[in-house]
């Protein structure tokens, strides 16, 4: 995907808040980005998922199955959990058997029968994660995912990032708190100024090691290996 000096501004005479931006998204990279309150974050992701249309420049290639989790999940909805996802799933075309899975993984099964509008944040935005998860995507768009998640979702998330990533889409992730920053091979990308400044990660050459852990810790080495943002793998 690639984006050709693409500038954007809220309305007609407003200001910019994006100006002649360039940036290529490869399959499989995990991007980082960063920058202060105000600075364009959340327009970029917008821009990115295609909420937003750009005011001047081109998106190309966009991939076809786009996921976006907004920073502030629409609360006020009045359904359930359930019937927002599985309306959600109806919507993409896809079998809403995925709602039960990534509800278990992030442990979020005790929010389903729940009306969405009685959500807590971090509970909406658990919520808001399973919807842009239902269909497997090719571009990922994460705002400030981590703010108000709890440890165990904060550490499982990286792990499913990097597979996302293993499979050949590409994640983005706004995150003030930068959970992402010791990512393996994460890209970074600064938003200052209305333009963004990127550093591409290292990749180093990956390797798989077994490690033999005693049964009653494995959940506890595993919760820590993912906020490391490595993947994990039980044999046996
Ligand atoms: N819907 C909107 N209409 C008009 N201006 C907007 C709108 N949304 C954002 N802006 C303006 O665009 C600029 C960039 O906002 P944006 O939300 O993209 O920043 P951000 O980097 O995500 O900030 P934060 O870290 O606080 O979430 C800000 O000046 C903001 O006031």
């Amino acid at each position: 995907m690639r984006l050709s000096k693409v500038s954007f501004r809220y309305s007609r005479r407003g200001p910019w808040v994006l100006r002649d931006i360039d940036l290529t998204l490869r399959p499989g990279s995990v991007i980082e980005v960063t920058g202060k309150n105000g600075a364009g974050k959340s327009t970029l992701l917008r821009l990115l998922a295609g909420i937003v249309p750009p005011s001047r420049g081109t998106v190309a290639q966009r991939p076809r199955v786009v996921g976006y989790a907004p920073d502030v999940f629409p609360i006020g909805q009045p359904f359930t959990v359930t019937a927002y996802l599985t309306h959600m799933a109806e919507i993409r075309g896809v079998s809403p058997d995925a709602i039960g899975r990534l509800a278990e993984r992030l442990e979020a099964t005790h929010l389903l029968e729940q009306p969405v509008g009685d959500l807590s944040k971090g509970s909406a935005q658990k919520v808001g994660l399973i919807q842009a998860l239902l269909a497997p995507p090719d571009l990922l768009i994460l705002d400030e995912p981590f703010a108000g998640l709890d440890a165990h979702t904060r550490g499982e998330l990286p792990a499913m990032i990097g597979e996302i990533a293993a499979n050949g889409g590409t994640i983005v992730v706004s995150d003030h708190q930068n959970q992402l920053e010791n990512f393996p091979g994460a890209d970074h990308w600064l938003v200052a100024g209305g333009t963004v400044t990127t550093q591409a990660g290292e990749r180093p050459e990956q390797v798989v090691i077994e490690v033999l852990v005693d049964a009653a810790e494995a959940d506890e080495v595993e919760q820590k290996l993912h906020a490391d943002g490595y993947t994990t793998r039980r044999a046996g």
